[in-house]
């Protein structure tokens, strides 16, 4: 049902910085409130009512104070210092200038486990802060003592039955739980005071862990957030939405980072359960159109030249500015070093790299509006008369992302911007086989950037993400996880898997430091028929990674391959995966520049994944070449 947007507010708790920081940042971002998670005014040097003005300059409504812990249901001398505690925090509510403090289910050992205590409690403290005009919200942690899911929260705000009191619900304690989150549909709306929201990743640790450092913005973990909040929303609750996520990593990272992802996640999420103002819907992603590297004159030649060896033709030149077109099959590369462009910029900033990719999607228009109104940044680039002006997006590293409405029938980019030579698109013939696409784009990303890239791909695109891989570097751990288009099919689609490392020396690691920040380490060529591909590289002299003879001896153990299918393996230095649903043949070339590299694949079948069992191999194999090169590379 369209409603108007609800407020959008976020915990202090969920951002880095001190607490004008984080209200900076959220007030920045577009928040319209905040939590003032306590501890983050204990730290602060400065009255509540300092925290107040700050927050008036900054537009931003206080929406909650919280937590107040280990209230209800305590034997006898605790219950009266509790409720004088009460009356202390409520002097803070007012310099805040908030009229809601959150309750969360108590933890101690000593507490009663009695609903009717805790109901009395609560009622209680409900008559003194309705007497002061505020009110009192009712949490259930998922650890709490005796009070761990929202029915028993629910149940004690019943009995207690007093206006001042209501419940609070947060998807996480719910769904950490596996708790039924359905049931929330049937509570009368205006009981529920507040809605917290966060995500996480599914985690198998005691639920207290998993919370106070694993909790992540709905979209990025793996919990449905989306089921919890459409049914808490049918209830009528028409309050706030608040991000309360407690993370470590979002602890470290810069805090605009952060609450712009938060935005992000919370626009999506409320369009997904089916309210407020909607999103244009997400496009279908057909495939990649092109891949434009940021290169000048000398790394130019030389990519140019890898690309020759890898059967690419020159195929056109630009219109208008320092631009080559490649080709191979499917596969479309722009070599871009025009000076004073987006791509020049990008090569000063990081070297021979990836600068934009070029999706084809169903509507461009509309995927545009959808990725504004998900706060995402574009690009105009300058343009020629006569050329068309292609909309691009800015991915959260800065690479440009082109939208290509795919139309088959239509004049393509192309002729529209190129001068295109003849003869280069019928080079390819049976023998020596062909590249049908580009069949995934290998990101790396800098440390801490995960879960941004992720929400980023599924919230405007639409794209799935895979599960988490941990794969060995011989120096350290690279975990990656891949997001695909939702009908990828073996070239077709678009699929981006995602790695990260904590570690600088691993591969991923070097890459990030080499590069000053994200992207593209390696691109994917999607073959129908590898063996030709291969063959005609090596023979061209392409650098594709020498297999060691170990790799193959396991192979032989591991799949029913017979001696034909190994050898033909072997000669060609393959990599070989299977799963239940196919076969998948791979083999990488060493980095470009120390940079990015290339792979060539071939699909059998329906295998979905990327060959990440043969990851650890290319990397011992990498990491090993780079020894061996340091001297030629150093001691000239
Ligand atoms: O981890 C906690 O203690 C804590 C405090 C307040 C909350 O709202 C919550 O969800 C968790
Ligand atoms: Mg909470």
């Amino acid at each position: 049902m369209p409603t108007p947007p609800f407020v959008k507010s976020i915990a202090t708790v969920s951002l880095s910085g001190t607490l004008p920081e984080k209200l900076e940042a959220a007030a920045a971002i577009g928040f319209d409130g905040v939590e003032i998670f306590e501890n983050d005014l204990l730290t602060f040097d400065g009255s509540p009512a300092d925290v107040r003005r700050i927050a008036d300059g900054l537009g931003l409504a206080i929406t909650l104070f919280q937590p107040f812990r280990d209230f209800e249901a305590m034997p006898d001398p605790i219950r009266a210092r509790n409720l004088d505690r009460a009356e202390r925090k409520f002097d803070v509510m007012e310099a805040l200038g908030t009229d809601l403090v959150l309750v969360c289910s108590n933890v101690q050992p000593h507490a009663i486990d009695d609903p009717a205590r805790a109901a009395a409690d609560l009622a209680e403290m409900a008559e003194r802060a309705q007497r002061r005009g505020l009110r009192v919200g009712y949490e259930a942690l998922a650890w709490g003592r005796h009070v761990n899911r929202w029915r028993q929260a629910w149940d004690i705000v019943q009995r207690a039955d007093h206006p001042a009191l209501g419940l609070i619900v947060d998807s996480f304690h719910t769904l950490a739980l596996e708790d039924d989150f359905a049931g929330l549909a049937d509570l009368p709306g205006e009981r529920i005071f507040f809605v917290q929201l966060a995500d996480a990743p599914k985690l198998s640790m005691d639920v207290l862990s998993w919370s106070r450092h694993f909790r992540n913005f709905p979209g990025q973990g793996q919990l449905p957030v989306t089921g919890f909040l459409k049914a808490v929303l049918d209830s009528g609750y028409r309050g706030p939405l608040s991000l309360e996520v407690f993370n470590d990593e979002f602890r470290a990272a810069p805090a605009r980072l952060t609450a712009l992802d938060g935005l992000r996640s919370l626009i999506h999420a409320e369009a997904e359960a089916g309210y407020g103002p909607g999103l244009p819907a997400a496009p279908q992603c057909d495939g990649v159109e092109f891949l434009e590297f940021a290169v000048d004159a000398a790394t130019g030649a030389a990519l140019a030249r890898l690309l020759g060896q890898l059967g690419f033709r020159h195929a056109g030149h630009h219109r208008s500015k320092a631009v080559d077109l490649y080709r191979r099959g499917g596969v479309n590369l722009v070599l871009n070093g025009e000076e004073d462009s987006a791509a020049s910029e990008h090569f000063q900033m990081h070297g021979p790299s990836v600068c934009a990719m070029a999706f084809r999607v169903d509507n461009a228009q509309r995927t545009m509006e959808r990725a504004s109104a998900l706060k995402c940044l574009f690009w105009r680039e300058r343009v020629g008369e006569g050329e068309r002006r292609i909309p691009a997006l800015r991915a959260p590293d800065g690479t440009l992302i082109y939208l290509v409405n795919d139309d088959p029938a239509g004049r393509s980019i192309w002729e529209d911007d190129f001068h295109l030579l003849p003869g280069a698109d019928d080079a390819d013939s049976p023998a020596t086989g062909t590249l049908s696409g580009i069949d995934h784009i290998a990101q790396a990303l800098p440390f801490g950037r995960m879960d941004g890239f992720v929400l980023f791909y599924r919230t405007v695109f639409g794209f799935l993400p895979d599960g988490l891989w941990e794969l060995p570097d011989p120096y350290g751990l690279i975990r990656s996880r891949a997001l695909v288009s939702p009908d990828a099919a073996p070239g077709r689609g678009v699929r981006l898997p995602l790695n990260i490392s904590e570690s600088r020396r691993t591969a991923t690691g070097r890459f990030v430091g080499a590069t000053a920040g994200a992207g593209v380490h390696h691109i994917a060529f999607a073959s129908p028929d590898i063996a030709p591909v291969v063959e005609g590289g090596l023979a061209a002299g392409v650098p594709f990674l020498p297999i060691p003879a170990n790799y193959y001896d396991d192979l032989a153990v591991k799949h029913p391959l017979d001696d034909d299918a190994l050898d033909g393996l072997k000669r060609r230095e393959l990599l070989y995966d299977r799963d239940g649903a196919g076969e998948f043949l791979h083999a990488y070339t060493d980095s470009f520049d120390e940079r990015f590299f290339f792979e060539v694949v071939e699909r059998r079948g329906d295998y979905r994944q990327f060959g990440a069992v043969n990851a650890p191999v290319r990397m011992a194999i990498q990491a090993q070449l780079r020894e061996d090169r340091w001297p030629e590379r150093y001691l000239d």
